[in-house]
């Protein structure tokens, strides 16, 4: 008998806005630890695959096992303990964070809002910047005053606060100066490495895919294609 159990389970994922169908049966599986690449061009179903996995949009049908529990039977009131588990990162480094919160501030809001934050959430805030290559003095500043590298770092240490296991990166480093890419696929490999992170990265650029996926999947017209 099998006894595997992947991290994340997606079977015969279907999302459909009105007659448009943009995932059409999709399955795949993520691995605790391991970067699966969702590769496409744009409109292939990426972005609506992404928000039916963490459930911002219900699909239509099919499935979706993270650590275990089916999450599209659940309602928003069961689903709030797991949502700190599987956390996105978004393009847009700016759209992330909200322009009139301090970068400290972004940073702390998972702690406090998960009941988590106490004496030692200055020090954990701090500590979380320092980890993803920001000096702490940057959480004085508002986003808009870091640049779009610092700032996606600042929305990665934001999603670590929350200790998740597996983060949908979507498109992570594609807004991002080509100069400062390297740096932030660096980072994600390096905390990969330390904290046993998962990974559904999504991305259109197959030179990235190859250098940091383990596997790759690639999506056209709504559907899973062979890579
Ligand atoms: N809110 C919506 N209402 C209607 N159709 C939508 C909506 N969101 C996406 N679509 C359609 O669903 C299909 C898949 O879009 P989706 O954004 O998931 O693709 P994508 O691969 O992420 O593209 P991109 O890389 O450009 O973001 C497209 O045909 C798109 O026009």
């Amino acid at each position: 008998m099998n006894q595997h159990t992947a991290l994340l389970d997606v079977r015969d994922l279907v999302v459909r806005y009105g007659a448009v169908t943009a995932v059409d049966h999709v399955s795949f599986t993520v691995d605790a630890g391991e970067t699966l690449a969702l590769n496409g061009p744009s409109g292939c179903g990426k972005s609506s695959t992404v928000a039916a996995v963490l459930q911002l949009r219900r699909p239509e049908s099919g499935s979706v096992r993270f650590e275990g529990r089916e999450l599209t039977t659940l309602s928003e009131r069961e689903l709030r303990p797991l949502r700190p588990r599987m956390q996105p990162v978004f393009q847009d480094p700016y759209g992330s964070l909200s322009p009139r919160h301090r970068i400290r501030d972004a940073v702390a809001e998972p702690l406090r809002v998960q009941g988590r934050w106490d004496a030692a959430g200055p020090a954990r805030v701090a500590a979380l910047l320092d980890r993803v290559g920001l000096d702490p003095a940057y959480g004085d500043r508002f986003p808009h005053e870091l640049s779009g590298g610092q700032c996606q770092r600042a929305g990665i240490a934001r999603a670590l606060a929350s200790e998740p296991r597996l983060l949908v990166l979507d498109e992570p480093v594609s807004a991002l100066d080509p100069s400062v890419r390297a740096g932030v696929l660096n980072l994600l490999a390096d905390l990969q490495d330390d904290l046993g992170l998962a990974y559904l990265f999504i991305c259109h650029d197959r030179a990235v895919v190859r250098h940091f996926a383990d596997r790759a999947v690639e999506m056209r017209g709504g559907r899973l294609v062979p890579a």
